[in-house]
């Protein structure tokens, strides 16, 4: 064991001496007979216990400094490197433990090299008694050839794991092959619905609770209640034919709230044709009103008979929001019953039957069997699919819905385990949970238990540990004594990904010798694996679980700069969980931007608006190169001419990332009709240029980016919706139940999924974002939206379309669907 030099924190041993402190201050010491020795000693004691922290807050700024210019020419080069003051003091200091605060580029992984390196030359530990643990096996390697001492290897929390097992059972633990998992329980899952009563719970599942059902009540701005709309994505299982040019497809019905979304899907499934927002069979146009289309129109035979479902509750009130600018909610309220007795009348007028459905009915769990009354009483014949029958619909027109349940199963299991819960903990979670969201957690866990079971007797069959198994297994060894250890500095990085079960794991290492130090390395800003288990409480309330630490940070980024620097931090830090921090470049010399590339078409397809963001970097980088000598076209004429053969092979020398929120993202390019470019391997595009420079693009998800950096970096698919960026699947709230500390903050996990992606350019991230369905996300980067993506100034979310209607051409709102009724009038 090696010798302190700075003076560890107090706080515990004050704590423990806390009595007899008292006691001695309140006698009167030089009166009771001790001797001078006796004296001094107590004196000092008293003198150290009220003022101990202060004296070794002294004691280690002057031997910081002390060791600062000490050390300097080693701190000086690490990894060729001059460290700068914030690593330099990190590396110095030695508390029992340390939590470096870290941002992203800002040299996590050189720190550490750094602290390894001063350990062993100033305090001259062995490396034996280091251990330096990283999350992935190939950042384990990568720290170990960084290091590159003899004696060190970075080991992983699995094979640690393995390694203590082997120890103590004297051989190798079986694993569990996780390249199995999902399709084990895929299979599990496909099994289980051969069991009608399953089969019941997740038909009912889909129908009725994938979506959050929230009460338009519940919401202030209408702002709010379009964002929860368009994260929900309302698409009902009834497929329609759209034709885009002379293209047909065939998409989801989308409807405007959850409460349509259940009436339609309650027709659908019971065999009850209709029509979505159909125009009504009689002329109600005028100069003042379009004409008129009910909610639903439901075809009976030869019969139309029409449904409208009224956003009201029982006193006829509506939502806050439904207001317009300068109007009263008693207005909105008088308008909105105005609108109902309109409908009435029209039908009376018509002689046509419509049946009425309410808000109301919902928020008292009866408008579906409501309806079947009221459709029986209207003649209508209710004929219910057979369980299997919607299966297989829900299969065949939602399988990305059926592929994204699997993956929360996942989620939910990994986290489940590597938690080292049991099934009574999620029970107890459970009972804490009221309403909606209890009933559909319920839903879930019937589901989810199943599964987990048949998972555990593949296990058990095979007599295979998996992962978390492994971990779980290994700390009970140490807890038991079983295996002893000796460490005196356990070092971990990437610590933001750390689960509540390796938190465990190291605890008992750390704790299995009283003199062992902890010197921890993360950013919560990167925290993005909960899909694992790593639970971000243990980062964020770090003393809390390890008790009291030294906290130091890194704030100086040596990848990206302003005003990217700004942008991501004022970014992530809406989320006020997240911990603040003043990131900074080494440099003002350069920038590192951030733009938005608009894509206008009506499909999924990303290619157009990537070229354009790659043109636009193109033009931009080659004005520099060649000092602004040059127009557009002039460039373009001396490419061409391959007159700028030497800045054409600068810019091939940069690296291009394309990220997406998902490995499906990939397919939103799709170069048919642009025979420069091609897809030439899995995540391989090339783009040949001038008929001569080849421009390789890596396409990854953002999940495997971490960690990794380009000059440019464009992100596709920063779409809403519940597969957009950010992805309402991930944060779904039934994780709530394994998180130590829920995370109130909406799309916490995504943001900071996005903040990963935009951190990823040394030059420029090029956002790509649909018109009509721009994410959240770049509503809030994208302060300045260009002039033909006007933001409607009511719900603040959509964008405002050219439209033609009686009076002329006006500008109306692409939330239109979504309830936005602005309109104004186009300037001749
Ligand atoms: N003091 C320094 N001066 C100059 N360059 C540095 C310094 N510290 C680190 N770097 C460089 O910064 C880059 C990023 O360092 P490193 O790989 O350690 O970052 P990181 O914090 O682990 O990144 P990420 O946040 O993406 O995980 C490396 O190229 C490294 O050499």
């Amino acid at each position: 064991m090696r010798t302190r030099c700075s003076l560890p924190n107090g706080y515990q041993w004050q704590q423990r001496y806390v009595v007899l402190y008292s006691e001695l201050f309140r006698l009167e010491i030089d009166r009771i007979g001790l001797s001078k020795e006796e004296l001094t000693i107590t004196n000092a004691f008293l003198n150290f216990h009220a003022n101990g922290n202060e004296i070794r807050k002294r004691f280690n700024t002057q031997f910081i400094a002390k060791e600062k210019t000490e050390y300097q020419d080693f701190f000086n080069d690490i990894e060729g490197n001059s460290l700068d003051n914030q690593q330099r003091e990190c590396i110095i200091t030695d508390e029992d433990n340390n939590l470096v605060i870290a941002g992203a580029g800002s040299g996590k992984t050189t720190t550490i090299v750094g602290k390894v390196k001063y350990l062993i030359n100033r305090y001259k530990t062995k490396p034996e008694n280091i251990l330096l643990i990283s999350f992935t096996k190939a950042s384990a390697k990568d720290l170990t050839e960084r290091v590159n001492f003899r004696g060190i290897e970075v080991r992983t929390f699995h094979s640690l794991g393995n390694d203590i097992i082997r120890s103590v059972e004297k051989g190798k633990p079986s694993i569990y092959d996780s390249n199995q998992f999902r399709r084990h329980i895929n299979g599990i899952f496909k099994k289980l619905q051969g069991q009608e009563e399953y089969l019941n719970d997740i038909t009912n599942y889909f129908i009725s609770y994938m979506k959050l059902d929230k009460s338009s009540f519940e919401f202030d701005s209408q702002e709010d209640y379009i964002e929860y709309m368009k994260d929900q994505d309302f698409k009902t299982y009834k497929q329609k034919v759209a034709t885009y040019g002379d293209k047909e497809t065939v998409n989801r019905e989308i409807v405007k709230s959850m409460e349509e979304c259940k009436i339609a899907n309650f027709l659908f499934f019971n065999r009850v044709r209709y029509e979505y927002e159909y125009p009504y069979e009689h002329n109600t146009r005028d100069l003042d009103y379009r004409q008129y289309k009910p909610d639903f129109t439901l075809f009976n035979n030869e019969e139309k008979i029409y449904l409208e479902h009224f956003g009201i509750d029982r006193e006829g009130n509506v939502p806050p929001f439904f207001a317009d600018e300068g109007q009263s909610h008693e207005d909105a309220r008088l308008h909105y019953n105005q609108g109902i007795e309109w409908k009435r009348k029209t039908h009376q007028a018509h002689n046509t039957s419509c049946i009425e459905t309410y808000s109301y009915e919902n928020s008292e769990g009866v408008l579906l069997d409501n309806l079947a009354k009221k459709l029986t009483e209207a003649g209508i014949t209710v004929n219910p699919m057979t369980q299997q029958e919607k299966w297989k619909v829900i299969n065949e027109v939602a399988i990305d819905e059926v592929r994204a349940m699997v993956d929360l199963f996942i989620q939910f299991l990994s986290l489940f385990k590597s938690n080292n819960y049991s099934l009574d903990d999620l029970i107890k979670k459970l009972n804490s949970k009221s309403g909606f969201e209890k009933v559909r957690n319920t839903l879930f866990l019937k589901l989810f238990i199943p599964i987990y079971k048949e998972y555990q007797i593949i296990l058990n069959e095979k007599a295979e540990i998996d992962f978390s198994d492994m971990i779980n297994r290994a700390t009970d060894y140490i807890l038991t004594g079983k295996y002893t250890t000796t460490y005196d500095y356990i070092i971990v990085d990437e610590f933001q990904d750390i689960s509540q079960g390796r938190y465990q794991l190291l605890n008992a290492l750390k704790n299995s010798n009283p003199a062992c130090r902890l010197f921890c390395v993360g950013d919560d800003w990167q925290s993005i694996y909960r899909f694992t288990g790593s639970d971000s409480s243990l980062f964020n309330q770090f003393e809390r679980y390890f008790g009291v630490t030294e906290i130091s940070k890194i704030e100086t980024t040596y990848r990206f700069k302003n005003p990217m620097i700004d942008i991501s931090g004022n970014f992530i830090t809406q989320n006020p969980s997240q911990i603040k921090k003043q990131l900074r470049s080494f440099t003002n010399d350069a920038s590192t931007s951030l733009k938005v590339e608009y894509s206008k078409t009506d499909t999924s397809d990303d290619t157009e608006a990537l070229k354009q963001a790659f043109l636009k970097y193109v033009i931009k980088t080659l004005l520099k190169l060649t000092k602004n000598q040059y127009s557009v076209e002039e460039l373009a004429e001396k490419i061409k001419a391959f007159e700028l053969d030497k800045e054409m092979q600068e810019l091939q020398q940069k690296k291009f990332l394309i990220l997406g929120r998902n490995n499906r993202d990939f397919n939103r390019l799709n170069f048919e009709n642009h025979p420069a470019w091609k897809k030439v391997s899995e995540n391989q595009i090339q783009l040949t240029f001038a008929k001569k420079y080849i421009f390789d693009f890596q396409f990854l998800t953002v999940h495997r980016s971490k960690g990794l950096q380009a000059n440019v970096v464009f992100i596709v698919n920063c779409n809403s919706g519940r597969y957009g960026f950010p992805n309402e699947i991930s944060d779904d709230p039934v994780m709530d139940l394994l998180l130590s500390h829920a995370e109130p903050y909406p799309n916490a996990e995504e943001r900071r999924l996005f903040y990963v992606a935009l951190t990823r350019a040394k030059e420029r991230t090029v956002c790509i974002a649909n018109v009509n369905h721009i994410s959240k996300f770049i509503n809030q980067l994208d302060k300045k939206p260009p002039e033909e993506i006007k933001r409607c100034p009511r719900c603040k979310k959509g964008n405002l379309k050219l439209r033609t209607g009686p009076y002329g051409n006006f500008y109306g709102c692409s939330n239109f669907s979504y309830g936005c009724r602005y309109i104004k009038k186009k300037k001749k």
